[in-house]
């Protein structure tokens, strides 16, 4: 087990935001961490980094707290893509080759220019090497910022939200990168994704933060649409396209009501309901009669 949460707990000031989180994570798999905006995930993902201290619980990274290890300890083994990314006056290779910096004593070495040749070409922005970050497309940039991240050869790649920003194609692209690295290396990624869709797809486990707390952890089986329904307030069902499984949101549930209102409420919407079935029957029924007749 590469990555452990035990019963986390933190808040800002007053306001609480976790309660009593735990998970862990083996080598070579990825996990996505889902749940509605505000609902903890960068938190999360800034308690394992030692960015913030839980008031409670402990983050262990390969078996140590990470309250114990330096900062250089910590960057040599977790590599963390914020949502918020600075744009310095770096050329894309120097902007890589910062990754490494938890590395080098006292001379970039063959090996860090090596590493990053690789990564650059992982990601495809040799073209880019020589240009400035402020010269980039806000995608662009994106992926400078993970190819960042790669160069450091963490244990752990924390990832919150890495598809803002990217297109179609660059999102598969930068989630396939990161998974065929999270397999090949064995080491494990946490992802933070609004999108369900590509959590699904390039995830093995899943984690949902809902009112503080995880409202469901495990394998596929926790893509579920009553799970989904619960947590976001949205409708799904849950196919298969070319056998990829897709998830398709039908419709948000409107906010509850309150009970005396909501009552009458959904007792007019179901009669309506009733009445519109009754004459869907009916117009079937008579539509059925003048086929009859004419045969
Ligand atoms: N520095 C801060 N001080 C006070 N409250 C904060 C701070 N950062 C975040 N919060 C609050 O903590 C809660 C959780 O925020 P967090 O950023 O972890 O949520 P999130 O799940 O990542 O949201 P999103 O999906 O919108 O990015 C939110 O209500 C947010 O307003």
């Amino acid at each position: 087990m590469i990555l452990r949460v035990d019963d986390v707990a933190f808040r800002y000031r007053s306001v609480p935001v976790l309660d009593g989180v735990s998970f862990s994570l083996n080598r070579g798999e990825v996990l996505a961490v889902l749940g509605n905006n505000g609902a903890g995930k960068s938190t999360l993902i800034k308690v394992i980094n030692k960015i913030l201290r839980p008031q409670r619980g402990t983050a262990y990274v390969d078996g140590k707290d990470v309250r114990s290890l330096t900062l250089l300890e910590i960057a040599q083994k977790v590599a963390y893509v914020s949502q918020r990314n600075e744009s310095p006056r770096f050329t894309v290779f120097d902007a890589v080759l910062l990754g490494r910096k938890p590395y080098i004593k006292w001379d970039v070495t063959e090996r860090d220019i090596q590493i990053v040749e690789d990564v650059l070409r992982r990601m495809r922005l040799e073209d880019y090497a020589l240009r400035y970050l402020t010269e980039l497309s806000g995608g662009e940039l994106q992926k400078v910022v993970i190819a960042r991240a790669l160069a450091q050869e963490p244990e752990v790649l924390l990832f919150d939200e890495p598809t803002n920003n990217l297109d179609l194609r660059n999102q598969l692209e930068v989630l396939s990168i990161m998974r065929d690295l999270v397999k090949e290396r064995k080491i494990a990624g946490v992802v933070v994704l609004h999108d369900l869709n590509l959590a699904l797809r390039f995830a093995d486990k899943f984690l949902f933060l809902k009112d503080r707390k995880v409202y469901a952890a495990g394998g596929p089986e926790v893509m579920a649409p009553e799970v989904i329904r619960a947590v976001y307030g949205v409708s799904v069902v849950v196919t298969h396209v070319s056998g990829i499984p897709v998830i398709v949101p039908l419709e948000a549930e409107q906010p509850s009501l309150p009970e005396r209102e909501g009552a009458s409420i959904r007792g007019d919407g179901a009669e309506d309901e009733a009445k519109l079935q009754a004459a869907a029957a009916e117009t079937a029924m008579s539509a059925l009669d003048g086929r009859r007749r004419r045969a």
